[in-house]
């Protein structure tokens, strides 16, 4: 599973800044989606070959008692409570504070990894930072800066370095592995006992530890699938419970293990936030996606109408993804919603050949040229896959830094209708074979 780095510090230490920085490779792939606003506070990120989940603890303050402050400051230690590894960021340039005196003895009773990180590093004296901090009893200091990006790299790798860095694909065979995500009291819980309360149920092992996703195995139409439930469903009797409060994290999680991604959305309340953020995330990772919107029983016609329009306006970004009207309590829609998930599954995880995504590159450049960049016009010469689940497509040609995002959007429409790809998300990669500017026409 990949681990989750949850920064902590005072205010204006520098933690969105760091955020920012630790999540930008993965802002780019997703940056211009419609209607898409990022979560500010939970993110995926990669530096080197690690993937990981990063948690800002913006407005925690250990000391509040009510209010947004305490709200907040319970958001952290939830946050806290779940990370594995703590980054706690000082200000190298304004010394150490009461304040973070106070955080530090707290993160000393997390029982969690701690690194003491000091920013805006650059250009100050690291003997004279190391002996002002090492006051806080958290071991050396790490200076880096935020801003700059100097010691990023290191700080990730110091920090993610007790954990394993993931081992390859599980054998298919248990086919897809399904994350039901959702926010909270949308009936998450009711999906999964109605999926599985009826069908066989796999025996299935506990986690060994409490890193681990659990994975249930269960048989419906004759087909495998693999539940990922990291939000701690537990069995009792015949049903599963949810045992533990909703968590952004521990959806994160689940997101990341699965291959498929069924958000659940309440028929009865507004399109929020939450819900966007979460479709948000399932995007960023790639995932294929289908929406199953629930309680679909208890509303009437004029709410159907208000939703279909809320849904259109707020996550337009999911185009890609199959909507089902079901309902988890009465088991409806339920199979519908399923045969989604395996149409979904198959196009994320389909084999696309370099002849025939050539073939469609060709004839989507031949419809609808790329606009000319000053004296360069790009030139896609063939188009090959270089990934699954999400189906990434390399294409190989001249000038192609210049294609603007508008154009990316049509050839993935373009390579979606050609291979019938729904329910997934897909990735265009570039690769410039030439110098740009040898070849101008
Ligand atoms: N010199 C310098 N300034 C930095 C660095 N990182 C962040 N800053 C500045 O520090 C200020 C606070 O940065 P933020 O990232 O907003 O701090 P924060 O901890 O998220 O603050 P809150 O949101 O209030 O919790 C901003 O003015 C940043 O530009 C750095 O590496 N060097
Ligand atoms: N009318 C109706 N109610 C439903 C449906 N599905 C779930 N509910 C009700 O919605 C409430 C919340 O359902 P849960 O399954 O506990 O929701 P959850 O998403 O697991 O909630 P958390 O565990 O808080 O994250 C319960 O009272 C359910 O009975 C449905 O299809 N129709």
């Amino acid at each position: 599973m990949k681990p989750t780095i949850v920064l902590v510090g005072r205010p204006n230490v520098g933690k969105s800044t760091l955020f920012n920085r630790l999540t930008r490779t993965r802002d780019a792939l997703v940056a211009d989606q419609p209607g898409l606003t990022r979560d500010r506070h939970y993110g995926i990120g990669r530096v080197g070959e690690r993937d990981y989940l990063v948690v800002d603890t913006a407005g925690f303050d250990p000391v509040a008692k009510e209010g947004i402050v305490h709200e907040m400051a319970r958001q952290a230690e939830q946050a806290i409570a779940e990370a594995d590894v703590l980054l706690f960021l000082v200000d190298g340039r304004a010394g150490r504070t009461p304040h973070d005196e106070q955080i530090a003895a707290r993160l000393r009773r997390a029982g969690r990894p701690v690194h003491l990180v000091v920013n805006k590093a650059e250009g100050l004296d690291r003997a004279i930072v190391a002996a002002d901090f090492h006051a806080l009893g958290l071991g050396d200091p790490l200076p880096v800066s935020a801003a700059h990006g100097d010691g990023i790299k290191q700080l990730v790798e110091i920090a993610l370095e007790p954990f394993p860095a993931d081992e390859g694909e599980a054998a298919e065979d248990e086919g897809p592995k399904v994350a039901i995500v959702g926010r909270p009291n949308v009936g998450k819980s009711t999906l999964v006992n109605t999926l599985l309360g009826e069908e066989r149920v796999i025996a299935f092992d506990m986690p060994g530890t409490t890193r681990d996703a659990i994975a249930i195995p269960f048989e419906r139409g004759g087909k495998r699938y693999t539940l990922i439930d990291t939000a701690g469903l537990r069995r009792r009797g015949k049903v599963f419970e949810a045992v533990e409060k909703f968590s952004v994290i521990k959806t994160l999680q689940a997101i990341q293990e699965a291959n498929v991604i069924v958000l659940v959305l309440d028929a009865a309340q507004d399109i929020s936030d939450q819900d966007a953020h979460i479709a948000g995330f399932a995007l960023e990772a790639g995932r294929a996606l289908v929406v199953g919107i629930n309680k679909w029983d208890a509303v009437d016609d004029y709410q159907r109408d208000r939703l279909k329009a809320d849904i259109a306006r707020k996550l337009a970004f999911l185009g890609f993804a199959r909507f089902h009207q079901i309902s988890a309590l009465r088991s409806q829609g339920i199979g519908g919603l399923l045969k989604s998930v395996d149409a979904a599954y198959a196009a994320a995880t389909a084999n696309l050949a370099t002849p025939r995504l050539t073939r469609t590159l060709q004839q989507a450049v031949a419809r609808q040229a790329p606009p000319r960049h000053g004296m360069a016009r790009p030139k896609m010469r063939y188009a090959h896959q270089g990934g699954m689940n999400p189906p990434v497509i390399v294409i190989h040609g001249n000038a192609l830094e210049s294609i603007p995002t508008s154009y990316v959007r049509y050839l993935e429409r373009c390579f979606m209708d050609a291979f019938k790809l729904q329910g997934t998300p897909l990735r265009i990669q570039f690769r410039t074979t030439h110098n740009p500017y040898a070849t101008r026409d």
